[in-house]
């Protein structure tokens, strides 16, 4: 017996409070609690579409691909905006593996060979839909067939970077990289770095 087994929930209204970039609405619903009691309670939720994100990895030197781009929201933080993330994308309507090849061929200029599904998770589950799909591959300096950089027409402004990976987790620890999804991958590295050898 669990603690949530008398839990259930039912939507009541649902309105949409801004339609932009992404939606976001705002929900009245009846949550019935562990203890059987019927609660209304509004939540508000951004209904942000799949995304995916891929760890490339060299493994004769040792190093990891990373992008470095703008982030409007870090930089509403007064901390410095053009922030180190691991090459990530919208799928656009794509399935994932065929997004995330289009996604790091855009932004960082690798061709991936063969790619390897990691997992899915939720990246803020309590405010936001979105469910990053995360992946990972070995490159060598020849799968490198363009300058990548992001889409000129998108406005993207992208600086590549190869990175030791040990100095990757460096950054990390001060706080140099400091996106989720980035640190996932780069302890995912560590942990499981021969599997991509
Ligand atoms: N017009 C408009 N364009 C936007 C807006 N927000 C982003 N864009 C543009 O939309 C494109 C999105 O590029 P992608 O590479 O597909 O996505 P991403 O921004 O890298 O997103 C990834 O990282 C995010 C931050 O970690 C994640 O939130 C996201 O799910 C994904 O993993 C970029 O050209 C960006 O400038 C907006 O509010 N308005
Ligand atoms: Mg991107």
């Amino acid at each position: 017996m669990t603690k949530f087994e008398k839990a259930k929930v039912e939507i009541v209204h649902e309105k949409t409070l801004s339609n932009g970039w992404t939606r976001l609405s705002g929900y009245q619903i009846d949550y019935t609690d562990s203890d059987g009691e019927t609660h209304r309670l509004k939540r508000e939720v951004y209904h942000r579409t799949p995304a995916a994100t891929i760890l490339l990895y060299d493994p004769k030197r040792d190093t990891v691909v990373l992008v470095r781009q703008f982030r409007l929201p870090v930089y509403l933080h007064d901390e410095p905006a053009w922030i180190i993330e691991t090459p990530a994308g919208l799928l656009d309507g794509d399935e994932p593996e065929t997004a995330i090849r289009r996604e790091a061929m855009e932004e960082t200029g690798f061709r991936v060979r063969d790619v390897r599904f990691l997992f899915k998770a939720y990246s803020s589950p309590g405010s936001s839909m979105e469910l990053l799909h995360f992946f990972a591959a070995s490159i060598d300096t020849t799968d490198r067939v363009s300058n990548g950089g992001g889409l000129a027409e998108e406005h993207e402004d992208i600086e590549v970077l190869q990175v030791p990976l040990g100095k990757a987790i460096a950054m990390v620890e001060q706080g140099e990289i400091a996106d989720a999804k980035t640190i996932i991958l780069l302890q995912w590295a560590i942990l499981n770095r021969e599997l991509l050898s």
